[in-house]
């Protein structure tokens, strides 16, 4: 079979098919690689239009694909539509080979400007022609640029450019500093390079494409952007994560990374996890869709319930205990110490997440952040009355569950647990130290063993911690992403406006080059106001056509989604709890905000934004120090970000009373 192309724009136009249309489109193309000629396609060239490289072939009555023939390559499959949006397509874009960078670029001609006389105020500084082609500006591009004013001009310029030239676009009209694309090296294929990848997908034999041809195509399969495909490929020699803002598509890298290694290593255990069973589930759909099958040798599992699992085949049975079972056995133990409750259960915590199970192990360990300072004499005392609680435990054959990942660790570390040669574990950021230090126990010592997708700023469960003091020293092999590839523009300025401009040392930096409706922030007199006015919204866009599984709507609370689900329900709206998502019905989504970690949506709203709500005024109450507020506080900021960045193209706040302070920045 000849090798074929497939560029990114034709997924665009695909996905934007009805499903029956795309699973036409797949048969055609397969019928089309087996032979072009057939006259069922009525393949031409589209001859009358301005750039003459595009092809059409018929699909059917109304569908057309749009093919450009490359001279050594063959067929490039360009795009993909109805008829008239097909050809619309075909005589807006061009083909053409960079003169600097030597690749093929697909882009949107750019109409001939003429240069009025009068005064501008160019946005950009006056750059030479050669120092613009060398970021990959198209030569058409380069005078139309001069003339571009403000950043909203700019961005209606370049949006139909390759999304590496935008974004190197923005960068320079932010102050940002740029690096030079590389250029293609005399000795190197063209449609290997890291940007011909980035925009378009060779497909080299039958069974490749008969794979793409069985599964619905996405761009996230395909078209990895560049800095996605380093945290992908490369090969680590110790542990090594990837961040970025949400949207940016850390979840996609750790899919593509967990397949790449399951081609790397295909006879050795290999474990991809994350925070819960829902996302385990969502991670383990991702890959049937990349692979066609999740391999033998690769465990999708969430962290929680692979270590009760484990456990019962390593250990033995399992009795866990929460805090409200031993939390009056600890106040009882802790008689005549005077600290508070809060204190206490908060302390008992922090020994448990860390494994402080000895008095050696407890008596030295830095409480940094731990905002209530102990002397030598009150940590013995404590750690007196956690002794008995542990006692008392182990006379009921309980433990808590971070008692049980410690016990794990420890015969792991022994060598009597089977180790995973790589572990990969998406939303990393809400692993505490019990979690993180049983990842790095169940994995082999070797390179490429360890890989954390995670965002600071999505923390909501627990506090920061040093990775180095718990033996992950990720220096040197940490790879940012910025492009978000999820929420428009508007909505991803707003979320992250809710952020400080730094977290934990990384500046928030974030690229959207998807445009769309600003958010809608509104206040209202009461809760009943709010409500009504969400109604209308909701009804609205289903009346626009968005279907109800493509909204959530997010709550701080539970008995606050509790209620409302109560009301919409009443006013004639579908509704389905985001807590059912394993046998989703037919309804908006709804929920809490923790219920919607690492989900996507294509209209969100987001309910009571309330001052007392966010930050959440009983749980601040509560903090048993200055410290553990200030934790709680940047958590509750957090769960305000991570409402919010679910949202893919529109987003409703709506607040009464008094809005949430996180909404003044
Ligand atoms: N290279 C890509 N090409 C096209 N779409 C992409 C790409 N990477 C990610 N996406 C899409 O962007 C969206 C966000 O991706 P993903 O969920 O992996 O982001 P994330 O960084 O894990 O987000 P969060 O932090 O909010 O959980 C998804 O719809 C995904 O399909």
């Amino acid at each position: 079979m000849p090798q074929v192309g497939f560029t990114d724009h034709f997924f665009k136009g695909l996905e934007a098919l009805s499903r029956e249309e795309q699973n036409r489109v797949r048969e055609a193309v397969f019928a089309f690689m087996q032979d072009p000629k057939h006259p069922s396609f009525k393949l031409h060239r589209l001859e009358d239009i301005k750039t003459d490289r595009f092809w059409s072939a018929r699909v059917s009555k109304d569908l057309r694909l749009i093919l450009y023939h490359h001279p050594e390559m063959g067929w490039i499959f360009a795009y993909v539509g109805h008829h008239d949006d097909a050809y619309r397509w075909a005589e807006t874009h061009q083909a053409e080979v960079h003169p600097k960078l030597g690749l093929l670029q697909i882009f949107r001609v750019v109409e001939e400007v003429r240069v009025e006389p009068r005064k501008i105020k160019p946005l950009l500084p006056d750059y030479p022609d050669d120092y613009l082609l060398d970021l990959g500006v198209p030569p058409s591009y380069l005078k139309p640029l001069r003339l571009v004013e403000t950043e909203d001009q700019l961005l209606g310029l370049i949006e139909g450019l390759p999304q590496d030239v935008q974004e190197r676009l923005l960068d320079l009209a932010a102050g940002r500093p740029v690096t030079l694309p590389p250029k293609l090296a005399p000795s190197e294929e063209w449609f290997k390079h890291p940007l011909s990848r980035q925009h378009i997908h060779f497909i080299q034999n039958l069974d490749e494409l008969r794979q793409a041809l069985s599964y619905p195509w996405e761009r996230w399969m395909v078209f990895l952007h560049p800095a996605q495909r380093e945290a992908v490929e490369r090969v680590f020699q110790g542990p090594a994560r990837v961040t970025g803002p949400a949207g940016t598509g850390k979840t996609v890298v750790a899919l593509h990374r967990a397949a790449a290694l399951a081609r790397r290593y295909p006879e050795e255990p290999l474990l991809l996890t994350t925070f819960n069973r829902f996302l385990a589930s969502r991670l383990r759909s991702g890959l049937q869709r990349l692979l066609g099958e999740v391999p033998p040798n690769l465990t999708v599992e969430n962290l929680h319930s692979l270590a009760r699992r484990l456990h019962e085949q390593h250990v033995g049975p399992v009795k866990l205990v929460k805090e409200e079972d031993y939390g009056p056995w600890l106040l009882e133990a802790a008689q005549g110490l005077e600290y508070g409750k809060n204190f206490l259960l908060s302390e008992f915590a922090f020994a448990d997440a860390w494994g402080l199970y000895t008095w050696e192990a407890y008596r030295g360990f830095p409480r940094t952040g731990r905002g209530v300072p102990l002397t030598a004499r009150e940590r013995l005392k404590l750690f007196g009355a956690f002794q008995k609680v542990w006692g008392r435990m182990e006379n009921e054959g309980a433990l808590t569950f971070n008692g049980l990942l410690h016990r794990l660790r420890q015969r792991a570390e022994e060598g009597a647990l089977p180790r995973f040669r790589a572990v990969v574990v998406d939303e990393a950021q809400d692993l505490g130290p019990a979690e993180l230090l049983l990842v790095r126990a169940l994995a082999q010592e070797a390179p490429d063993s360890l890989f954390f997708a995670l965002d600071p700023a999505q923390r909501i469960y627990k506090s920061p911690l040093s990775w180095q003091a718990l033996g992950l020293e990720v220096r040197g092999r940490s790879i940012r992403l910025k492009v978000n590839y999820r929420t428009t523009r508007e909505i991803a300025k707003r979320a992250e406006a809710v952020l400080p401009k730094e977290v934990e040392g990384e500046m928030r930096e974030v690229l959207s080059l998807l445009q769309g409706p600003e958010p809608e922030i509104r206040g209202f007199p009461t809760q009943e106001a709010c409500q009504a006015e969400l109604v209308r919204w909701l009804r609205w866009l289903l009346e626009q056509g968005v279907r109800p599984e493509e909204v959530a709507v997010l709550a701080r609370v539970r008995k606050l989604a509790e209620g409302l689900a109560e009301g919409l329900r009443r006013a004639g709206i579908p509704v389905v709890l985001l807590s059912d998502q394993e046998d989703p019905g037919e309804g908006v989504r709804l929920g809490t905000v923790h219920s919607a970690k690492g989900l996507e949506f294509r209209a969100v709203a987001l309910f009571g934004a309330n001052r007392g709500l966010f930050p959440l005024e009983s749980l601040l109450r509560e903090a048993p120090s200055e410290a553990d507020r200030e934790a709680l506080l940047a958590q509750e900021r957090n769960l305000l970000y991570v409402a919010m960045s679910r949202a893919r193209e529109r987003l409703w706040v709506g607040y009464w009373d008094e809005g949430s302070p996180f909404l003044t920045p």
